[in-house]
């Protein structure tokens, strides 16, 4: 995000969006069964997973290739990742240098392979594990981007209230920032849209006319992922990580400007 797109409602846009990537990427990684051995730590990668070694290696490409320049794109194994072998674009500066270094994603990792896995994906192993590492990244970054963006947020926040939130940084008050930076109806809407989505791009799709089924319309054991997993998910992780990642970079923005 540029500058000039720095607003509460353009950084809201760019959520809602990221909103239509995570509801894919879940709806492909569920068309594989849990694939438990792909978890399992294994000789051949070191004694790690093929899931985390699919991810690591995967990171060294895209950054060799150029990502992981932009505050919202985080990698998930930061140490030792090699610089860019391309000239990368020159994105405009609009968060502090320091808003880089805040990643909360060790608990995306914990919270994604732990709580969320087992409750889109059905048990099971059909042998596709290479295939579905691959989904699983897919939904790590989607969901990983999404929060980071709370970096955005969170600098829109300061910007336009430091008065506010300046004092309860100095006083280390947690609890009073992450209720001045909630507004309650906005994350009622946003559990109701994602649930909605999930129900809309997860229907089969024919051509029959069939006035019960229109769009939006299917039940929800028809879905390819059950569309309350959605409003799940956003109500217990990534709402409150988004918040994490918004205190964070508050607090990093403030002690800037305090100190
Ligand atoms: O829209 C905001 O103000 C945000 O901070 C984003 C977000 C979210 O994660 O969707 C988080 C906290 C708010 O309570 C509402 C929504």
């Amino acid at each position: 995000m540029g500058e000039a797109e720095l607003s509460l409602a353009a950084v809201r846009d760019a959520l809602v969006r990221e909103e239509d990537s995570i509801v894919f990427a879940l709806i492909e990684r569920a068309r594989r069964p849990r694939n438990a051995p792909a978890y399992a730590a294994a000789a051949a990668a070191g004694g790690r997973s093929l899931a985390e070694f699919f991810v690591r290696e995967a990171e060294v490409l895209h950054a060799k290739a150029g990502q992981y320049q932009k505050p919202e794109d985080v990698p998930f194994f930061p140490q030792d990742l090699p610089s860019p072998l391309f000239p990368t674009k020159d994105y405009p500066k609009v968060l502090h240098s320091f808003a880089s270094s805040v990643s909360v994603n060790d608990a995306i990792w914990k919270m994604y392979f732990n709580e969320l896995l087992p409750l889109f994906t059905v048990d099971g192993d059909d042998g596709n594990y290479a295939e579905t590492v691959a989904l699983d990244f897919a939904c790590l970054k989607a969901l990983s981007r999404r929060i980071h963006i709370g970096k955005y947020v969170a600098e829109v926040k300061f910007k336009d209230a430091s008065q506010d939130y300046s004092p309860l940084i100095r006083a280390k008050d947690t609890k009073a920032l992450m209720n001045l930076l909630t507004f309650k109806a906005v994350e009622e809407k946003v559990k109701r849209r994602v649930e909605k989505k999930a129900r809309i791009f997860g229907q089969n799709v024919t051509l029959e006319d069939n006035a019960d089924k229109q769009e939006g319309n299917a039940g929800d054991s028809e879905c390819k992922v059950n569309p309350e997993v959605l409003s799940k998910l956003y109500d217990l992780w990534v709402m409150p990580l988004t918040k994490d990642v918004e205190v964070d970079s508050i607090s990093v923005q403030a002690s800037l400007n305090i100190n």
